[in-house]
């Protein structure tokens, strides 16, 4: 792999194939398609690349490098109605590697190579996690497939991604201490992506059983505790010498050049800005876009496909009409609720406002636990529960039946499918709509300050299964000016209710052991009433003022999905079953706008299983093309 400049990156011959976006999807693409010696591949990608910078290399800085323009796009929602009017921040990686994983070799030791950035801990619930929503092998069919999606079932995603993992199992010592056991047979061992899970107490002891919850490495109160988990994606890495794989960093794409006079188009060529001036790159077989949620969609609308009424607005002449592009947005969105605990638990307040660390006192930590710890771990512990385990009967009977009677759903087939799938699910132990997500400490949230000296626990509630559908489009037919993002947060009132039992559903957790016992008091909200033995705040009772508190702090988990869906054409899907964008003959998306639906866990690992998916389907659509043409050369 090499980085080249503008120039000589466009004066390579035509690429076989070009993949839009050095994120999590393009980046697993480009190194499969490159496995073929005889295929080029460019990858374009508008972020730089930054391998030794400690703000998204160091786990415990999480957080740090948000809103920073050099790593970030941060996005601002358009303001949000249904959350008091208030524009929503919304950052979106803007990095060759794209977001913060940990880089190390595939025995999960540190390599001191660095190709990818963040979350390392947050990305490894996601294997169960991604168990509760698509693995029950009792619901084979609830998945992409249902939703008509041919072969985008449970197995297939188990199948991809086992192949982009392997799991670094944790000592059977530590497994009995906590009771847990992990599903080797859900796990992959050879991938370039590492993984490792371990499962905590607490919800346990409160009557909730260990298949409603994945949990890991809760350090909250347990000074000397394990060492924290790595994450490791090494997906580049092992190719980065090959000749046939070639990056070009700070260059944004503005346009796919689409070629033809009726459908299907044939993209031929990618226009894209370096160091502000213009350029393009013919491209022979294929282009792949992989620009995420926000940008896929923009990058289709400013090539001619999408909605004529969106287009039309900005001049942009209709090539592909496709009203899906830049519809069905789904976000997970949380509420932030925080306790004070006794100062004697080890949280991450301390090190608050520390940024000086460098890497090299960083790395020792990360092999020796007892040293470093805070900074090699964020999250804490991560609980996926079905809605009955948090919510009263009648509640769930009457949030249902709104479901049922919305009408929000009724615009396109697709919409009702869906609509079907969120309402069966009200019913079923085995989907999650609520995670909760724990943080030793005080969660930076906008307009809540922590009192210095005091130790916090934070505990979001997010909701895995939003009913509200937003909009991401175009604002401008300047590729350079940010699409509009609208994810229309609680527009449904039954994502604002789901939230408000969640709320109240953290003042159980803290009551009950072994949370009783190491809490001080409710700091956000303060509930009153009862024995809190405050006076100012929110009364558990009291409806409207919790649904206030949830407008005034939902935030978003950063997984926007759909907004290029894969779903028949007359559901507007975007792209088909094999990820081609309809209407075109060689362009493709593989990101997270191709999910129909958001799934009840941190998206990431399944983006992985859809590269991989997507980079053998291809591959099988170019050897069926070349065994034809052989066979027509014969004949
Ligand atoms: C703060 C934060 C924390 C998160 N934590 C987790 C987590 O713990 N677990 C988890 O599973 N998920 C997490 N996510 C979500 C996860 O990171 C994303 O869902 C995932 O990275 C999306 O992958 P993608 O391939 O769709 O897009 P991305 O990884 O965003 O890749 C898109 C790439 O395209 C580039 N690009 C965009 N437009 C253009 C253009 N016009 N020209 C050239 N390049 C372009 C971008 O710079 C980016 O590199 C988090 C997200 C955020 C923002």
């Amino acid at each position: 792999m090499s980085f080249p400049t503008p120039e000589e990156f466009i004066k390579k011959n035509a690429f076989d194939y070009i993949v839009v976006g050095g994120g999590t999807a393009g980046l697993v693409v480009a190194a499969r398609l490159s496995e073929d010696v005889n295929v080029t591949v460019g990858v374009l990608e508008a972020g730089g690349y930054h391998p030794e910078e400690p703000l998204i290399n160091v786990p415990g800085y999480f957080g740090r490098a948000l809103g920073n323009p050099a790593f970030d796009w941060a996005f601002l929602t358009v303001p949000q109605k249904h959350l008091n009017d208030r524009p929503i921040f919304h950052p979106r990686g803007k990095l060759f590697a794209a977001f913060f994983t940990y880089a190390c070799d595939l025995t999960g030791k540190v390599s001191g190579e660095r190709w990818k950035l963040v979350l390392p801990i947050a990305q490894l619930e996601i294997l169960n996690a991604f168990a509760i929503r698509l693995g029950c092998p009792e619901h084979p069919k609830k998945t992409f497939e249902t939703l008509g999606n041919e072969g985008w079932n449970w197995l297939s995603f188990l199948k991809y991604i086992k192949k982009s993992q392997t799991l670094i199992p944790s000592d059977n010592e530590f497994n009995e201490k906590i009771n847990s056991k992990l599903a080797d047979d859900m796990h992959g061992t050879y991938g370039p992506v590492s993984v490792n899970l371990i499962r905590t107490l607490l919800f346990q002891r409160i009557g909730i059983r260990a298949r409603n919850w994945v949990l890991f490495n809760s350090f909250l109160g347990r000074p000397g505790h394990r060492p924290p988990q790595l994450l490791c994606s090494c997906i580049l890495r092992p190719n980065a010498s090959r000749p046939n794989l070639v990056v070009l960093t700070g260059a944004q794409v503005t346009k796919i050049a689409l070629e033809g006079d009726a459908e299907p188009y044939t993209a031929t060529a990618i226009e894209f800005v370096s160091g502000g001036k213009v350029y393009s790159v013919p491209v022979k077989r294929e282009v792949i876009l992989s620009a995420g949620a926000f940008q896929t969609p923009q990058l289709l609308e400013l090539s001619g496909i999408g909605d004529k009424s969106v287009l039309d607005q900005f001049s942009i002449p209709t090539k592909v009409e496709l009203p899906g592009v830049g519809s069905n947005l789904q976000d997970h969105n949380y509420v932030p609720t925080v306790y004070e605990v006794k100062p004697e638990l080890a949280t991450l307040d301390p090190i608050r406002s520390i940024l000086d660390l460098s890497l090299t006192t960083m790395y020792p930590a990360v092999i020796n636990p007892l040293s470093k710890e805070y900074y090699t771990s964020t999250h804490s512990a991560f609980a996926f529960l079905p809605i009955n385990k948090f919510t009263p009967p009648a509640e769930v009977a009457r949030l249902k039946a709104e479901l049922r009677d919305s009408t929000g759903f009724d615009s396109t087939p697709g919409l009702k499918k869906q609509r079907q799938l969120l309402e069966e699910w009200f019913d079923n132990e085995r989907h999650a709509q609520l995670e909760i997500i724990t943080y030793p400490g005080f969660f930076p949230s906008p307009g809540k300050t922590p009192k210095p000296n005091t130790h916090y626990h934070t505990v979001l509630v997010a909701n895995t299964h939003p009913i509200s559908r937003g909009t991401v489009h175009i604002q401008s037919a300047d590729a350079l000016v940010k699409p509009a993002v609208d994810p229309a947060y609680l527009s449904s009132t039954i994502d604002l209710d789901v939230l408000v039992h969640a709320v109240r559903f953290t003042r159980t957790l803290h009551r009950h052991s072994p949370l009783r016992e190491m809490t001080i008091g409710s700091v956000e909200p303060v509930w009153i009433g009862g024995d809190d033995g405050v006076e100012k705040g929110i009364r558990w009772e009291d409806d409207e003022a919790v649904r206030e508190y949830v407008r005034n702090g939902l935030e978003p988990v950063y997984h926007p999905v759909g907004t290029a869906a894969m779903l028949p054409r007359e559901d507007h899907g975007v792209v088909d079953s094999k990820l081609k964008v309809y209407g075109t003959a060689n362009l493709r998306v593989a990101d997270a706008s191709v999910f129909p639906f958001n799934i009840a866990a941190h998206i990431q690992e399944t983006i992985y299983g859809i590269a991989e998916k997507v980079s053998d389907i291809i591959k099988a659509d170019a050897k069926q093309q070349e065994d034809t043409i052989n066979e027509e050369k014969e004949h």
